[in-house]
């Protein structure tokens, strides 16, 4: 079989190396010509565990290549993904300007019957659209193909991508009714069937609903982070333990406890736009999201918190504080830093005059572009940001440690020496990667997320 993957950022590089490993022979495509470049030299341009050796071993087998020409990537595929990118644009919606781009040049360039598998996550009804300018295309070449627009909206978290996709908890498939819908289906299953064989993970639905699931499927993680939050946030004034809590709610079977971390709020490429663009679509519709707009509410105030936890106990102004960072990325196991809490967190302890040495295991060239672009403005606050190349390097001389992201390498630090680099033995741990007995019997005054407040 042989596909075409349109876009080869975390999701389409995934996705074509994942169906190449599995034996497909697969054509990435991105726009990007740098990021191409590097793939053809052998460069994976994103942090993702284990993605550069099935990449290395998929181009080594001849079957992954990677080009900027959309034309001779899609001519002779009978499956071709969307898997472009769609930001929020200003008014929170989805901008779905690079998914119809990649419709149109699909529409100038197929040559027989087209499978085309939107990826990306786009509001309903956006198939519709995409096959709208395709057929406009091909009514401009006046040719006739025929050609189907199935969605298949991703679930891959970034940091497990591989892992997620090889072992999909469910393959979604929208497809349109009619021949040509089955014919589709067949071919979609062909291509999926060493992932769902074993056990029937595919769900079949109309076009429509698959493109709601996706939303509705982050807007439930999103929603359980914001609850989680909030009671955190009691919990602090209670004096209860939110730690407690989560195992006490989540041993329900039907409640579970994934998704029951409370911390710095959802953030990522992900959760936090797609929750705008599901609010777009409630606007546009006239349809009331009271939930979806109070999950978003409690995500933008829970941002603030940990940084309320520092100036309570350090005052607003920070000018002379030095504070140590560990992790900037918005979450382990990537370099991601699109919509990364640390993002905020810098910024306002710049703002009030810090100083401030960041390090992240993965992110440091990310998190570097991120803040050069964050802070283009204020030339004198970037200036008092330093990136290290080490967690130890990064605590030399600092008044506090500020925990932003929960890698595996920050979770068993040495205690003593981490009192010995501070100057003083205070942790804001944005993340609740420790006990705070055991931070008490250490030593440390410690400030975490729901699980210090007064008893
Ligand atoms: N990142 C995730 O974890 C994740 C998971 C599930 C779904 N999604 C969804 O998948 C989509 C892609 O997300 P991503 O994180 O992979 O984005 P990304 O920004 O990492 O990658 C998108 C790529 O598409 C390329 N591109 C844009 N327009 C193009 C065009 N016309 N032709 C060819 N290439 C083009 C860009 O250069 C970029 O490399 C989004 O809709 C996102 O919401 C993302
Ligand atoms: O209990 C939790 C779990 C996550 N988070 C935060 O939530 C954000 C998102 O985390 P996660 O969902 O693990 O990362 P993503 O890679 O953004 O994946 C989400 O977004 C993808 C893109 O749509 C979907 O495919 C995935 O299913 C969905 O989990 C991060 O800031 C996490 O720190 C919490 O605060 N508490």
């Amino acid at each position: 079989m042989k596909i075409a993957v349109i876009g080869s950022g975390y999701v389409g590089l995934v996705t074509g190396a994942c169906f190449a490993d599995l034996g497909v022979d697969v054509v990435c495509v991105d726009s990007n010509t740098d990021k191409v470049q590097r793939l053809q030299r052998g460069e994976i341009p994103i942090y993702e565990p284990g993605l550069n050796t099935m990449v290395e071993q998929a181009v080594a087998n001849e079957r992954l290549q990677f080009t900027t020409d959309i034309a001779q990537a899609v001519a002779g595929r009978s499956i071709v993904f969307i898997a472009v990118g769609t930001p929020s644009s200003e008014d929170g919606s989805a901008d779905l300007g690079h998914v119809l781009q990649a419709a149109q040049a699909i529409g100038q360039t197929i040559d027989g019957f087209t499978v085309v598998v939107d990826k990306s996550t786009v509001p309903v009804g956006t198939a519709d659209r995409v096959h709208a300018v395709i057929a406009r295309q091909l009514q401009e070449r006046g040719v006739q193909h025929a050609f189907v627009v199935a969605s298949n909206p991703e679930f891959l978290k970034e940091g497990a991508a591989i892992d997620d996709f090889m072992r999909p908890d469910r393959v979604v498939l929208g497809l349109p009714p009619g021949e040509l819908g089955l014919k589709a289906r067949a071919l979609l299953d062909d291509l999926y069937a060493p992932l769902t064989r074993n056990h029937q993970r595919t769900l079949y639905m109309d076009v429509r609903s698959a493109e709601l699931t996706k939303y509705a499927a982050n807007a439930m993680l999103a929603t359980r982070i914001s609850f989680m939050n909030e009671l955190a946030n009691l919990a602090d004034v209670v004096g209860a333990d939110i730690e407690s809590v989560r195992q006490g709610i989540g041993s329900d079977r039907r409640i579970g406890y994934d998704f029951l971390y409370a911390g710095l709020g959802y953030g990522g490429s992900c959760l936090p736009k797609d929750i705008r663009a599901l609010r777009d679509t409630g606007r546009q519709y006239g349809v009331r999201l009271g939930v979806i707009d109070a999950v978003e509410e409690a995500n933008a105030h829970q941002k603030k918190v940990l940084l309320q936890k520092i100036t309570t106990r350090l005052g607003e102004d920070l000018t002379g504080c030095h504070f140590a960072l560990w992790g900037l990325a918005f979450k382990p196991n990537t370099d991601d830093m699109r919509d990364a809490p640390s993002r905020y967190v810098v910024r306002e302890l710049l703002r009030r005059g810090a100083t401030v040495c960041g390090y992240d295991p993965a992110a440091m060239a990310e998190a570097h572009h991120a803040f050069v672009h964050d802070l283009a403005d204020q030339p004198d606050w970037l200036a008092r940001l330093r990136l290290t190349e080490s967690a130890d390097a990064a605590l030399a001389g600092a008044d506090a440690l500020v925990i932003l992201t929960e890698w595996k390498a920050f979770r068993t630090p040495h205690f003593g020496k981490l009192r010995a680099a501070l100057r003083q033995p205070l942790v804001f741990d944005g993340r609740n990667l420790y006990p705070p007995h055991r931070m008490q019997a250490e030593g440390f005054e410690y400030h975490a997320i729901g699980r210090c407040g007064p008893a």
